[in-house]
């Protein structure tokens, strides 16, 4: 297990948990640093909600403890266990379990934290619920009463935002609204988020850190563009849809072509189907290893769009097929992957430490404000 010396330093919540549960043994300990998302992932059935639910308080452990900040909020050998209520968390279950018979602003308010009263129209407007405050839950969408259930989970001002697949059961429109409501609502607030899902793309589009969860362990834990270039998470995260992320700054839009141009850190250019952001705003490009192709040199008359200078950190087999290769390449201070047939890697001689050209072919965004 690899874990970053920061994210340890800066963390907000330490926990070391285990926990039988019939045949089920849950034993995992967990740094989550102070502010960004830090994602649960694992397949169904590796532990995630029995973690979730230790953390809450509403479970007790076996064994271990749950800390926040310089508060101690479970501590089995003290017999320490502060009820749910009392540990200042924000919890959002897959239900978004409103009370039927109040209006979505009386469930917004109820438990409201009279510091919280100014934010209450920006978190509205935030997650975009302001044409809902005067109706009843049972008239709400599914996605809808999510976001209520997540403003009135923030109107607590809780120090520990925990969400159990926020998104599970939304179609793919909704879904995809109320991702980016999340991508970037969890960018303005500052306070550690935990996210359970086991979907790669959302936890791409969402997450900073990830604690990948199997057979009630922890396997790996880290920042996510670490572990996503980590060959040996490959079938964890993704398999043959595996991405990395590229973060850039919205330069320009193009309107007669529909696209937005982006910087990346090192001052390289993309240009990108239209992303709806303000110019100047930090977005994350996830972009599949298959869809990165490379050259020695810029090619002329191709379709593609966009070709990225980097150099060849290391050429790897890749997990998945004896026919391919996974170069890691470095672009300034951000890293890439593509995914290569061994042929074309060797008839272009390509070796680590080489300068090519990554020719991209097409981008998912995941937009933040950041
Ligand atoms: N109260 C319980 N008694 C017995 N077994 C339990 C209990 N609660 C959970 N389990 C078992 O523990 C394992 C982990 O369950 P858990 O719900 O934490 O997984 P998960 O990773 O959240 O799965 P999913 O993604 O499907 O929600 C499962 O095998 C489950 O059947």
């Amino acid at each position: 297990m690899r874990e970053s010396a920061e994210s340890i330093a800066s963390a907000a919540l330490d926990c070391r948990l285990r926990k039988q549960l019939g045949d089920f043994s849950l034993d995992i300990s967990l740094s989550v640093p102070s502010s960004g998302v830090t994602a649960l992932f694992g397949q169904s059935g590796s532990g995630k909600t029995s973690l979730l639910r230790l953390i809450a308080g509403l479970d007790r452990p076996d064994e271990g403890h749950v800390r926040l900040g310089s508060r101690t909020l479970t501590d089995r050998a003290k017999r320490l266990h502060v009820p749910i209520h009392r540990r200042r968390l924000g919890v959002v279950f897959q239900e978004a379990r409103l009370f039927p018979h109040y209006r979505v602003r009386g469930n917004l308010t109820y438990g409201m934290a009279p510091s919280a009263r100014r934010r209450f129209d920006d978190l509205v407007s935030l997650l975009g619920i302001e044409s809902l405050l005067d109706r009843l839950p049972g008239t709400l969408s599914g996605g809808e009463a999510r976001r209520v259930a997540i403003g009135r989970a923030l109107l607590t001002e809780p120090e520990l935002l925990l969400m159990d697949e926020p998104l599970t059961g939304l179609d793919g429109d909704r879904k995809q609204e109320l991702l980016n409501y999340l991508v970037r609502m969890t960018r303005d607030i500052d306070i550690p988020i935990v996210y359970v899902s086991h979907d790669t793309a959302e936890i791409a589009a969402i997450a900073d850190h990830l604690a990948l969860v199997e057979k009630g362990r922890l396997i790996a834990h880290g920042p996510l563009d670490d572990l996503m270039m980590r060959l040996d998470l490959t079938d964890r995260l993704g398999g043959f849809d595996a991405a990395t992320r590229l973060l850039a700054r919205l330069d320009k839009h193009d309107d007669h072509y529909a696209l937005s141009h982006v910087v990346l850190n090192d001052g390289q250019r993309l240009k990108v189907p239209r992303i709806d952001r303000p110019l100047g705003a930090q977005v994350r490009l996830r972009i599949g290893v298959r869809d990165v192709a490379l050259a020695r040199e810029m090619p002329s008359g191709t379709s593609y769009r966009n070709g990225l200078r980097a150099s060849i950190d290391a050429i790897e087999p890749s997990p998945q097929s004896p026919s391919t290769v996974e170069v890691l390449l470095r672009l300034g201070d951000q890293r890439l992957r593509a995914r290569l047939t061994r042929e074309a890697c060797d008839e272009m001689q390509l070796r680590e430490g080489q300068s090519v050209i990554a020719l991209i072919r097409s981008v998912a965004f995941d937009a933040q404000s950041r």
